[in-house]
């Protein structure tokens, strides 16, 4: 028996240095590593949340954003049912390549994956270089939920992982409805389960 009622895998991209490794770790393990370096390929941590009364088994993969890795990289998208898009709002060059982010989404990861975009070290205020308001402008044209976070003060970093966890429930039980109506005959039709799914072999 799993000991689980919904595994979901989220995946995060962005340029190199941007935070997502200390998003993860924040959220993981409640702290903000000193000197993190550079992730090398993809990294991987589990969390399992409760929500309203459900455990919801979250696999986290950080990948590098160092051009270097990016064929290593793909490859995870595509079995993502969400992707955590980051850029740093202290580093306008991390917001202009969100474009080429968002192609390589469209080119490798599936069409019902849920993609938040994620402006990180918000503790920086005094050197923001990108607007709230532009990146929220952007996310919209994109259709892209926007929140701004900082790992290093632990701001929102909580509520992006339990925002998406229910956004991720919302939709494995809108699907699951889908697949139910999506039955040939009455009565023969099977129940899908997102647990199964979305679950590893
Ligand atoms: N001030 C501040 N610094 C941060 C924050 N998040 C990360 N950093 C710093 O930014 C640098 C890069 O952080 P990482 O988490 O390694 O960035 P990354 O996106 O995982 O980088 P790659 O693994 O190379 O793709 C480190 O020096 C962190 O200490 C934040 O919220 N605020």
């Amino acid at each position: 028996m799993e000991d689980y009622d919904y595994l979901f895998k989220i995946v995060l991209i962005g340029n190199a240095g941007v935070g997502k490794t200390c998003l993860v770790r924040r959220f993981t393990q409640g702290l903000f590593p000193p000197g993190q370096g550079a992730t090398i390929g993809v990294d991987f941590m589990i969390k399992t949340l409760e929500i309203k009364g459900q455990k919801i088994k979250l696999q986290i993969w950080d990948t590098a954003g160092q051009e270097r890795f990016k064929s290593i990289t793909q490859s995870y998208y595509r079995s993502a049912n969400a992707l955590i898009l980051t850029y740093d709002i202290t580093c306008e060059d991390s917001f202009r390549c969100l474009p080429e982010w968002l192609r390589e989404i469209e080119r490798y990861a599936s069409n019902t994956v849920v993609t938040v975009l994620v402006g990180n070290k918000i503790d920086l205020l005094e050197k923001r270089e990108v607007s709230r308001q532009r990146a929220e402008e952007f996310a919209d044209a994109w259709r892209m939920c926007y929140l701004e976070t900082s790992a290093k003060e632990s701001d929102n970093v909580e509520k992006l992982f339990f925002d998406l966890a229910c956004e991720l429930i919302h939709e494995a039980k809108q699907n699951a409805l889908i697949n139910n109506m999506a039955s040939p005959m009455p009565g023969e039709g099977k129940t899908i389960s997102f647990l199964n799914c979305c679950s590893f072999s």
